[in-house]
């Protein structure tokens, strides 16, 4: 079995480490010439998890015809303000019926859509188009260290091919049809996790992170039950499992961002030193934008997105949330 990988930052070439124990050859498409170079002379991506020594049956490739030729399912992993267009770039060679499972976690700018709505509206037959989401961090899969996962597909095949493909002992993987909510879920604890890493970042203590974790999760349940997902998704792997390991680990880059941000470094140069995405910044103004258009109220989103793209100052911007009256716990969903 062939499987393409496409994108080779952290989580694509985790990911390809884990498939290449199943399938028997795994192709990665890199947009960095140098992530190529590295996989196929060295087996070692230089720009990512550079400690980690791929399986021998994976390659790379910066063109899309032979990183996709032969094929027999595929799974995309590109930070999502790359997605459409890179997607895009693949779809010709993207054959109509190919499974194709999607790690990225995000919404669209603009059009509110989830990853998965992006990735099918550009290669078309939507059923074949699966999502994995999860408390991941790559750094630790790479190592084998005992992780779990959701695969959400409208056709259970879809999942069962990428469940079967990927799961073992350390990878525990279970399946759901609720894609609206795992990938929503996804996105949204990006935006609480740098709100986290601000709080820790101000000198707050561990009350205060339980405290935006856990209305922040309410503030997830809220926009996952407009969008028509299941509520209940919220308490699995993709929503409270994935919201307390990046709201809680230092490998996570939304949270190291907001101890930046507290400390007074830019989204700009965070990214530029990182030279990692911070998938939180481009989701507090997706989210801010879906959630309005929603009717949705969620403060801790509309907090950050004014801090990072307002100009409000951050104190300010923690001002506003704290001056927020307490009411009922639960409100705007049928939990
Ligand atoms: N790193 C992790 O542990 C996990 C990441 N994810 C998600 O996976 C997705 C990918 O993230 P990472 O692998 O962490 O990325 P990364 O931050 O490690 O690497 C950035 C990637 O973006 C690529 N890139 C830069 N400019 C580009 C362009 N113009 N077009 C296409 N690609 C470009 C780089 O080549 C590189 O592959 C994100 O949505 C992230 O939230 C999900 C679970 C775990
Ligand atoms: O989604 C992740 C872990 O599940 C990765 O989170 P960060 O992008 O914050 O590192």
């Amino acid at each position: 079995m062939n499987i393409t990988v496409i994108g080779a930052g952290s989580w694509g070439t985790a990911i390809s480490g884990v498939a290449a124990a199943r399938a028997d050859r795994v192709c990665v498409w890199s947009f960095d010439e140098d992530s190529t170079k590295g996989i196929n002379e060295r087996h070692v991506n230089p720009l990512y998890l550079s400690d980690y020594t791929l399986p021998g049956n994976v390659s790379a490739s910066s063109s899309y015809e032979e990183a996709l030729r032969g094929a027999d399912g595929i799974i995309v992993v590109v930070p999502s303000p790359f997605l459409r267009a890179t997607i895009k770039g693949a779809a010709p060679y993207i054959l109509h019926d190919v499974p194709v499972l999607c790690l990225t976690k995000g919404i669209e700018e603009g059009s509110g859509k989830l990853m998965s709505e992006v990735v099918a509206e550009e290669i078309g037959n939507p059923g074949r188009v699966a999502a994995l989401s999860g408390p991941n961090h790559a750094e630790e899969i790479c190592k084998g260290s005992l992780s779990a996962a959701v695969i959400a597909a409208e056709d259970h095949d879809v999942a069962e091919f990428f469940r079967s493909l990927l799961i073992s002992p350390e990878f525990r993987i279970y399946v759901t049809s609720d894609m609206i909510g795992i990938e929503t879920c996804a996105a949204v604890k990006n935006v609480i996790a740098i709100v986290c890493g601000v709080a820790a970042g101000a000198g707050y203590g561990d009350n205060t992170l339980a405290l935006i974790m856990t209305r922040g999760l309410a503030e997830i349940s809220r926009i996952v039950h407009a969008r028509g997902g299941d509520p209940m998704t919220c308490m699995g792997l993709a929503g409270m499992g994935d919201l307390v390991a990046t709201c809680t680990s230092p490998h996570s880059r939304n949270r190291s961002f907001g101890v930046a941000f507290a400390h007074g470094e830019s989204l700009e140069d965070y990214q530029r030193r990182t030279h990692m995405v911070v998938e939180g910044a481009a989701a507090a103004r997706s989210t801010a934008q879906l959630a309005r258009s929603l009717g949705v109220d969620a403060p801790i989103t509309f907090a950050l997105e004014s801090s990072l793209y307002q100009g409000v100052e951050l104190e300010e911007a923690l001002r506003t949330l704290l001056d927020r009256i307490p009411t009922e716990e639960f409100y705007g969903l049928d939990l």
